[in-house]
Parts: structure tokens; sequence; C-alpha cells
């Protein structure tokens, strides 16, 4: 697929943006903090509702002004969509596909492909498992309805049930024991349906991630992705329940998905306890170029590939490796100088230089 415009108004540093994108490799440089990285995140935007930043709408909304509008064509099996968003002070979300409103953002899902690979994406594997849940779900998400909507419905049993656990701590009575009785069927009802998802994506992630990380390292590593369910399906609701007085004691939901992890193991090792910070980042790379190739497989398209200040922090093996790898996908790079294409080890397509929220056309004068 290909984003072919994004429109931007008053979005962060940006009062008023038109770029229209090459369908093959697309570079936008300039210095550190003139706009490279919003260009991506309203991209993103559009395609999760969310910020890849995690940033609130009132942090996205250019300073001093109350609203922001963002707009992007995107094309994918040969069809034509524009997503608009708009972005108001002190309200939810207004978003159309092709100009008809959604009632929920999470509607916007799927429909823009993105394999977005940031520094952070370092802390999937180096952080706590929060990271690996995010990554599990956001990945998930685009790619799979149904899981989307069990997760959406799972996330407010939680909440739901956490608050119920709250208020019983105050005003114990015999209602709220049962209304817990029918929150702890919903929980293992929605949470076994996100189990299964896990399990299919790490296994489809698993028959591509091997053989990616083998020739990225030569043949020196082989890397295993094992996925460690809080609870299993078969004993998930019996766990539950066998969780209650410490649920009611701590306040809080104890067993279930919301608690999974994932082991990167590499050659048999932990990577996140025992792996070096090179390998950690190649593993992090390997799992953005399998995401890749099972988008592509699921999705009978090719997703939107974003490179945001990576390249400068990979070695020439890898830095070739990602560039042979990007193919006819789409391609949005955003760095600090052209140093690296000009070497030419990348036919770039269009270059786009980015000056204190203004985009130009790249000049060779530049
Ligand atoms: N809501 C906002 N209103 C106005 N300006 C904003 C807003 N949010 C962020 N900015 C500005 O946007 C700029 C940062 O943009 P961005 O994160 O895209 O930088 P970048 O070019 O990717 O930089 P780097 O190379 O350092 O990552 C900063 O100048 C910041 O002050």
């Amino acid at each position: 697929m290909v984003v072919e415009s994004i429109d931007l108004k008053n979005f962060r540093n940006y009062e008023i943006l038109n770029i229209n994108f090459d369908s093959n490799v697309n570079i936008i440089y300039g210095d550190n903090a003139q706009g490279k990285t919003n260009i991506l995140e309203s991209l993103y935007l559009c395609s999760t509702s969310k910020s890849h930043r995690g940033s609130k709408d009132k942090e996205i909304i250019k300073l001093g002004t109350s609203e922001a509008h963002i707009k992007v064509n995107v094309k994918k099996n040969g069809i034509n969509y524009r997503i608009d968003m708009h972005l108001k002070h002190g309200k939810s979300k207004g978003i159309a596909i092709n100009g008809i409103p959604i009632r929920k953002a999470v509607e916007l899902f799927g429909i823009i492909n993105i394999v977005l690979f940031s520094p952070e994406d370092l802390n999937i594997i180096k952080n706590g498992p929060s990271e690996r849940r995010r990554f599990m779900d956001m990945e998930l998400s685009q790619l799979d309805k149904i899981y989307l909507s069990n997760l959406v419905n799972y996330n407010k049993v939680v909440n739901q049930r956490n608050k119920l656990l709250k208020d019983i701590s105050f005003n114990p009575s015999k209602e709220s024991l049962e209304t817990l009785d029918i929150w702890d069927i919903q929980l293992v009802k929605f949470g076994k349906e996100i189990i299964k998802g896990r399990v299919r994506f790490i296994n489809q992630l698993n028959e591509i991630v091997a053989d990616i990380h083998s020739k990225l390292t030569g043949g020196k590593e082989k890397l295993e992705i094992k996925y460690i369910p809080n609870v299993s399906e078969d004993n998930f609701y019996e766990n539950v329940s066998e969780s209650r007085d410490r649920d009611l004691r701590y306040k809080v939901t104890n067993v279930g998905p919301h608690k999974d992890d994932l082991v990167f193991y590499i050659n048999g090792q932990d990577v996140r306890k025992f792996g070096s910070q090179g390998q950690q980042r190649t593993a992090a790379l390997s799992l953005k170029l399998s995401e890749i190739e099972l988008v592509k497989i699921i999705i009978k398209d090719t997703p939107i590939l974003l490179l945001d200040d990576v390249l400068s922090e990979l070695d020439s093996n890898r830095q070739n490796f990602l560039i042979n790898s990007i193919g006819d996908i789409q391609t949005i790079i955003t760095c600090t100088g052209l140093d690296e294409f000009i070497n030419s080890r990348i036919d770039v397509n269009k270059i786009f230089r980015v000056v204190n929220g203004q985009v130009f056309d790249y000049k060779e004068e530049d």
C-alpha cells in the first residue's frame, strides 16, 4: 500500500502542510526538533487513532490553537481511502473514512498498515512486560479486527472488575459478590480469545523471524520468541476463582492476559538478561522485518515502512540488510543528514527538507 499525501493544519509545529509522497523511498531530513517525527506521527495516528509516542490530543494540537486537522490519502489493494481526523481540546477525536464519520476510533484499525521502526523499539526487548504486551496488541489489532474487539472488551472488563473490587472493600454485599461472579465469566470469555490470538501471532512470527535473524547475523544466531501466558486457557476460570481472596485484598485483578509476557531467546539464552546492546538491537530489527513479512501475508499488500531515525544506530551490515529488505515497499525515512544516502547504497526517490515546521523539496544546492 502507498500513502499518497498528508495534509496537516495546526498539528504540532505545522500551521499548514501538504506533502505528496513517492511510492518508493522518501527521505525527510533536517536538524533536531524541526518536525520530522511529527509527520510520521500524523500518519500513525490515522492508522491506529493513537500517537506512537503515547501523546495526548491536547499535546498534539499546535500550541496557541484550539483544533488540529489531519487528512491522509492512501491506496491499498488498488482502492483509495481518505482518512480525516479532527482533534479538539476537551473533545474526543472526530474521524471520517472517505467522508463518512465513524462512531468509534477502533473502526480505523486495519485500513492503513504501518510498520514503524524507531530507536524506542529496543524497549520491546529491554524494558518491562507492558512494552511487549503493547507490541503484541498494537500489531495484532492492525491485522485482526476480531482480536481488537476482544481486546477492547477485555480491557473494559478488567477496569470494571477492578472498580468493583475497590467498591467491595468499602461496602461488601451479597449483590456485589454476585456481580463479581459475572465479571469473572466475562474476564475468562474475552481473555481466552486474547490468549488464542497471541498464541497464533507468536507462532506466525516465529516462522519468519528465525530465518531473518539468522541471515542478519551471518548464521551465528538463532532467535526464538516464546509467549509466556500468565494463565493457560484451560485453567483460566479455576485460577480466577482461586485468586479471588487475593484480588479482594489487593483490589486488583491478578490473573489474566493483562499480565502476559514474551521472552526473546538467542541461541537459547534470554536476550533481555544476557544479550549485549547490539544483540538486543538486532533482535528488534529482526522483529520489525518479520512484521513486514507477516503484514504482507495477511493483507496481501505491502505495509508502509516508517524508519524514524534508526539508520544511524545500525552498523553498515545491518543497514545494508535493512535497505535490501525494503524492495518494493513504500518507505519514509527520517534522518538528520543525507551523507549515508549520498554514499548511495539506497535509491532515493524523493527528498524533503524540514525546517521549523516547514517542508521544502530538496534541491542539490541545499
Ligand atoms: N503541540 C505543539 N505545538 C507546537 N509545536 C510543537 C508541539 N509539539 C511539539 N512541537 C514542536 O515540534 C518540534 C519537534 O518535532 P519532532 O519531534 O518532529 O522533531 P524531529 O525533527 O523529529 O527531531 P529529532 O531529530 O530531534 O527527533 C519541536 O520544535 C517542538 O517544540
